[in-house]
This record gives structure tokens, C-alpha cells and sequence, in this order.
């Protein structure tokens, strides 16, 4: 067996020509493969560095015994009790306890950036349901491992015997009863006196102050290496950590990034597995075999020492069939695994199995592989260990530069990825038939513009930073991988050019000046092309990936939005933040929604709700297309010189101001005719409309 603790690093020497277009050829072949195969990216053999998969599999199965298995640790991260509640947070954490893995050799740890009393009695309450949950889960086969998830899957349930169905029912019973008194408590926003008393855990919080001051809440609720710790079939329970690090006023505290490297400080002392394994904490795992067929790039013989991540692709179960607010993600099937012919995909956060010698830099890697730790009690451990996840641990020290998740972007993930990346490594991205976790999308437009805007913001950030894959990775990564990484950190300038073609032209309509060649002009060929090629192509890729036509329509509507507010807000920001004027900021995203709000979301009713200013100017450039389409249709189709002429002179800018109208359909329905909550909000309405006017009336006359 490959021996995983020592610092391995893979072929560095600058890439020779030949690599370069050996990597070109295997995205070119990706490409192609896709092409003929719609579905090669989700099958367990698809395209690229893939000489490893399916034969992989099997050799970790033949090869290692299971005490021949590497440590895993896995990092769940939650901050909110509110948008992120309690009971969902254990239900990913029970997930993720009950994967088919020797559990002696695994440790979850949850971090709790708000110190909630109320997620740690939750964690509580779960770590004595999974003696009987996993257990259960081993005997039956269970998938997915979240109870939740399995118990909505099972609303009719078929049982193998007798054995099983009395099984189930108690089960059931056990994890509602769980469910009733975390919601309650969940809902009085405290927990009751009497739990309290059970546990001198709950203790910490004598000197909690608030989520943004408080001591260092550390306690180990499943030691996996003592021996009373067994599940009620007698067999070992893995290591269950509760962690609300150190957070003080006059600290700042890196969001994620900062609860991610507290973490692999403390796991280091207490389980200190070879490989980590981060999930968000709506994302619960729904295979139970990840971590098995994630060990099979990571230890395979031949090419598993070069790769220093594999991620899986992030799939969410609340999308609905027309996708209204492009959660989907389409893209990262396609192009993710196109990436991975380059070299690799970007770490994109949840779902990443790392060896922790890279993320932990090699002061925290190399120190130890077995658990030494027997010495001591519980309690002296937990002691010993608090002080890593402290405020100050970090002054003058590399955390958050070179050692573990970077820190002063809302992206740590995809800065941190490239910068493995640049040191030579290789990633992986998986994507296996059954998903391996499954999370949560935002289900309101205020939302997903939200996210966006730290994603696109984020990753200008890195565009600009030392790490920017223009620059610095230069001769460090492939060439299709430079470009790929592009692509996305390029987002949000490219507001720009998209907030340009959606007023200038309609403007130019208005008055009738021609922009782009008339339809007769040998001109018109490569601007029809390019229409054409672009929209055709993408409409095949969306279907073949499984999206229906409206969805693909609702995609070029979140298209738009995502590019005239996210990335132009991300824009302003990232200028702003690089002039020294802002602050980087980690918006969470809610995983839990009202029922009316719940509700228009199935129906799929776009939901406004808020006055946000990116509102503002999606309404004012949905209204500027509008005025000059009627304008144009009232002053030259009805008044003018007709339709013949207009069409033949303006077509391209017609159509453009048409379909802008027309995919905005859904935007006026919520600025006018609609009556309920989410609709857009009457002074929005009224702010666009007076914009919008002016605009128009301004540049028809004056200018
Ligand atoms: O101060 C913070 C802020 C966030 N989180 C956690 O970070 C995770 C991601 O936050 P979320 O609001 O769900 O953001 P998303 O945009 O959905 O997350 C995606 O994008 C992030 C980078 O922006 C990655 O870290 C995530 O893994 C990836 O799923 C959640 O579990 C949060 O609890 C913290 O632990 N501390
Ligand atoms: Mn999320």
C-alpha cells in the first residue's frame, strides 16, 4: 500500500510541449466523447483521466484490507441555525457517520460558526440515534443515509421480512420522537432546562457572550477510540466532534476558510485521518460507497500519488423540472469534465475528498498516523486541543497563506484548488451515476443573484490575485486549464459588455439608427452565425444533459440577471475592495424558505420579494426594452415608413430588443399584475418606471 502520510510531490518539471497537447487532446476528446455520449459525464467510466476509473474500483476492494484503509475525516461546516436548522445540519452529519467504511477509521467533525446550544443538542440528540441508525443502515443496505432523505424516499415502503419491516417502524419512531424535540426546541429558540442538565457540554456556553464572542466550545461526543463507544449491535461508533471555534469582535474570523483550517487543526489531534472529506452542511451524502470511490483515485497504484483532490459535482435535490433559477449547474458535467482533461477540476468546496497533507501543509501532515493519544482523558484532550481553534493561533503563522484554505476571498475554495493546482498536483472530478451528496439550492431570485454575486466576485478576486490563472499559473497548469479557470473568473467583468447589449442597441432602435449591417450585407453572415451556432448548441448541450426546452428559456433568463446585477454588483465590489473601500463579505444562503414562498417555487412563480437594488436594474433594463419596442413598433411600423424597411435595416437590433422583451415577460408580470407576497415590491416599480422614462425620453430627444 502506497504510504499516504509522507509528502508526496509529483512531477513538477515544467510541462513539456507534448503534455500540453496530450492535455488539448484529452479535453478535445472529452468534448467529442461528450458529444456522442450525452451521458458520459455521469457514468462511472466517462472521459478523461478515466484509465483510472472502473479499474480502480475494484482494487481498493481486492487490494486493501480494511484495516489497510486510510483515516478520513470529514468537516461538516454550518453558521446559522436559522437558515441552516439544526435538524438538517444532523441529518447530513448522520449521513456522512453512517458511511460504508471501517467506522474506527472515521471522524466527523461539525463546525459550528454561530456556537448555537441549540446545533450542538441537536448533535447530541444524533449521536445517540446513530447507535441504532447505523447499525440499521448496515443491515439493510439503506440508501440514501440520511434518515430524512430515506424516510421521504420510503413513503411506500417494501420490506425484505418481518425482521425489517419491525425494524423500520421502530426506527422511524426513534427519529421522529429525535425530530419533534430538536424542532421544538428549534422553534422555542432554547434548549429546554432538563436536556440541559444531561450534559456537561452544555456548560461551554457559560461564558458565551454572542456568535461573534465567545470562548472555544470543543467536546468529543464519540470518541471512536474508546471502547465503550459501540452501537447497539456491539460494533464501534466513528469519532463525533462538536467544534464552535474561538470568534472575538476584534478578529476577523475568514468564514468558511477559517472554520475549515480550525478544523483540520483539531481533527488532527483527535482522529488526524489521511484523507478529509468537507461537505456544506446541506449536502448530505447519498451513497454510501463515496469515500471507497474516492480512495480509488486517491491510493491508486500507478497515478493515485500525482492527485491531490477529487471532487464531486454539486447536485441539488430541491430543483425543480424547469429549473427557474439555473440551479442546476448543467455546465459543471460538461465542462468540469472537460477540465479534467486538462489536469483537473477547481476545488469547488462541498463534496471534496483532499489528503490532508496538502490542505494541512506539512507541519500539521507529517506528525502522526496512528492515534496516540490513549494517554489522556477525554476531558484533558478536548483542553489540549481547544487552543488550536483560538483567535490568536493563527497570528504569525502561514494559516490562511500557505498552509490550509486561503484566506480574504469569499471563495476560498477556488483559490485554494488552483493554487494545489500550480504546485504540480493533478484533481479528479467524479461524477458517478448515483450522486454522491445532495444539497440544497436557493429558492428565491434575490438569492441565487446573491450567491452569484459572491461566486463571480470571488472569483475575479482570484483572476486578480497572486494566484490568477492568467498570470501565475502560466507554464504551472495546462493551457486549456489557464483557460478554462478563465472562463469562470471572468464573470463578472463580463457584466459589461452584457448590460451594453442590452440598452445600447434597443436605445439606437428607438431612434432609428441602424448598429449592426442590414440584412442584405455579406456582413450579416457572421452575426447570424454566430447567433444561430451559439444558441442551437446551447439549447442541444442543455437538452442532452437533461433539461427540458423551458428550462433551458428560464436559463437564458437567469442568464441575463445573473450578468446585469450579480456580476456587475461583484464588479463594483471587487473594484472597490481593491481600492481599499470594502470589506469581504460571505453572504449565507438561506436552506430553508416559508410555505408560500415553498410553494411558488414548485408552481415555479419567479419570487422577488425583497427591494433589493439589483431589482432595480433588472426592472429598469426589462422597461427600456419595452418602451422601445412599442416606440419603434407605434413609430415606424404603425406611423412610419413600414415593416419591410425597418426589418431590413434594423432586423438584428429588433430582434435583440424582441426576445429581451420577451424573456422578461416573467419581470413584468411581477412588477404589474401580480398580487402576491412575491411579487416585486411597489417602490421598485415605481423607482424602474420613473428610470426607465427617463432614459428613454432622454436619449429619444435630447441626445
Ligand atoms: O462564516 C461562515 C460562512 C459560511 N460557512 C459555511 O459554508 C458553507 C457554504 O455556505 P453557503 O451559504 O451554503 O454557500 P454556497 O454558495 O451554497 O456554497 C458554495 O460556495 C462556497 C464558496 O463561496 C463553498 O465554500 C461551498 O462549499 C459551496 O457549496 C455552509 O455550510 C456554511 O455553513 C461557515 O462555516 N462559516
Ligand atoms: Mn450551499
Amino acid at each position: 500500500m502506497p504510504d499516504l502520510a509522507v509528502q508526496i510531490e509529483p512531477h513538477t518539471e515544467t510541462r513539456t510541449c507534448w503534455k500540453v497537447g496530450l492535455a488539448w487532446f484529452a479535453c478535445f476528446r472529452a468534448l467529442v466523447r461528450f458529444l456522442l455520449d450525452p451521458h458520459a459525464g455521469s457514468s462511472v467510466e466517462p472521459s478523461a483521466p478515466n484509465r483510472l476509473r472502473g479499474q480502480a474500483l475494484s482494487k481498493v476492494q481486492v487490494l486493501y484490507k480494511n484495516d489497510e484503509l486510510p483515516g478520513v475525516d470529514i468537516f461538516v461546516c454550518t453558521a446559522d441555525p436559522t437558515i441552516e436548522p439544526p435538524i438538517m445540519v444532523i441529518n447530513t452529519v448522520l449521513s456522512v457517520m453512517a458511511y460504508d467504511y471501517p467506522p474506527e477509521k472515521l471522524g466527523v467533525y461539525l463546525s459550528d460558526d454561530a456556537g448555537s446550544d441549540l446545533t450542538f443538542y441537536a448533535l447530541l440528540e444524533a449521536s445517540e440515534f446513530a447507535k441504532h441508525w447505523i447499525p440499521f443502515c448496515k443491515k439493510f443496505d439503506v440508501e440514501p443515509r440520511s434518515p430524512a432523505a430515506f424516510f421521504r424516499s420510503m413513503s411506500l415502503p417494501s420490506f425484505r421480512d418481518a425482521d425489517h419491516a419491525g425494524m423500520f417502524v421502530t426506527i422511524k419512531k426513534l427519529y421522529k420522537d429525535m425530530e419533534n424535540r430538536i424542532e421544538n426546541a428549534t422553534r422555542l429558540g432554547q434548549v429546554p432546562e432538563e436536556e440541559k442538565l444531561k450534559h456537561k457540554g452544555f456548560s461551554q456556553w457559560d461564558s458565551y457572550l454572542s456568535r461573534r464572542d465567545h470562548d472555544t466550545i470543543l467536546q468529543i461526543l464519540i470518541d471512536g477510540a474508546d471502547a465503550n463507544a459501540k452501537d447497539i449491535s456491539g460494533c464501534t461508533l466513528p469519532t463525533l466532534v462538536y467544534l464552535a471555534r474561538e470568534k472575538r469582535p476584534q478578529h476577523h474570523h475568514n468564514f468558511k476558510a477559517g472554520a475549515m483550517n480550525a478544523l483540520i487543526r483539531v481533527s488532527s489531534k483527535i482522529s488526524n485521518g489521511q484523507i478529509t472529506l468537507n461537505v456544506d452542511c446541506d449536502m448530505y451524502s447519498n451513497n454510501s460507497k463515496s469515500i471507497r470511490e474516492a480512495l480509488c483515485f486517491l491510493m491508486d497504484q500507478e497515478n493515485g500519488r500525482e492527485i491531490a483532490f477529487v471532487q464531486f459535482p454539486q447536485v441539488f435535490e430541491n430543483v425543480t423540472k424547469n429549473d427557474l433559477y439555473g440551479s442546476d449547474l448543467r455546465y459543471m458535467e460538461v465542462e468540469f469534465s472537460g477540465m479534467d482533461g486538462c489536469g483537473g477540476p477547481p476545488y469547488t468546496g462541498s463534496g471534496c475528498f483532499h489528503r490532508r497533507d496538502i490542505l494541512g501543509g506539512s507541519e500539521f501532515g507529517r506528525e502522526n498516523n496512528e492515534i496516540k493519544r490513549r494517554e489522556s482523558s477525554i476531558h484533558d484532550l478536548e483542553e489540549k486541543v481547544k487552543p488550536l481553534a483560538s483567535c490568536t493561533y493563527e497570528e504569525n503563522t502561514q494559516w490562511g497563506k500557505e498552509m490550509g484554505l486561503k484566506y480574504g476571498c469569499p471563495v476560498e475554495d477556488i483559490i485554494t484548488g488552483i493554487s494545489i493546482q500550480t504546485r504540480g498536483w493533478k484533481s479528479v472530478f467524479f461524477n458517478p451515476a448515483r450522486h454522491a451528496f445532495l444539497g440544497v439550492a436557493p429558492t428565491t431570485l434575490p438569492q441565487t443573484l446573491v450567491q452569484h454575486k459572491r461566486w463571480s466576485e470571488g472569483d475575479f478576486q482570484v483572476f486578480l490575485s497572486r494566484y490568477s490563472p492568467a498570470w501565475y499559473a502560466h507554464n504551472k497548469i495546462s493551457l486549456g486549464l489557464q483557460l478554462c479557470y478563465c472562463c469562470y473568473c471572468l464573470w463578472a467583468p463580463n457584466c459589461l459588455p452584457t448590460l451594453y447589449y442590452s440598452f445600447v442597441p434597443s436605445l439606437y432602435l428607438l431612434r432609428g439608427i441602424p448598429l449592426f449591417p442590414q440584412i442584405s450585407s455579406p456582413w450579416f453572415i457572421p452575426f447570424a452565425y454566430v447567433v444561430v451556432a451559439k444558441y442551437t448548441y446551447s439549447l442541444a448541450e442543455f437538452l442532452w444533459c437533461g433539461g427540458t426546452t423551458l428550462g433551458w428559456w428560464n436559463e437564458q433568463r437567469i442568464w441575463l440577471y445573473k450578468r446585469a446585477s450579480s456580476y456587475l454588483y461583484a464588479f463594483i465590489d471587487t473594484i472597490l475592495l481593491s481600492l481599499g473601500f470594502a470589506e469581504t463579505a460571505f453572504v449565507i444562503t438561506a436552506k430553508v424558505a416559508d410555505n408560500d414562498v415553498s410553494e411558488r417555487y414548485e408552481k415555479e412563480i419567479m419570487e422577488f420579494g425583497t427591494s433589493s437594488p439589483m431589482f432595480t436594474v433588472l426592472s429598469v433594463l426589462a422597461l427600456v426594452n419595452l418602451y422601445c419596442f412599442v416606440g419603434v413598433v407605434m413609430k415606424e411600423v404603425v406611423m412610419g415608413e413600414g415593416v419591410v424597411k425597418v426589418l431590413h435595416t434594423m432586423l438584428v437590433q429588433i430582434l435583440l430588443c424582441g426576445v429581451l422583451v420577451l424573456v422578461n415577460l416573467t419581470l413584468y408580470r411581477g412588477l404589474f399584475l401580480r398580487k402576491d407576497k412575491g411579487k416585486m415590491p411597489s417602490s421598485v416599480a415605481v423607482k424602474s418606471v420613473a428610470f426607465a422614462l427617463f432614459a428613454c425620453t432622454s436619449f429619444a430627444f435630447l441626445y
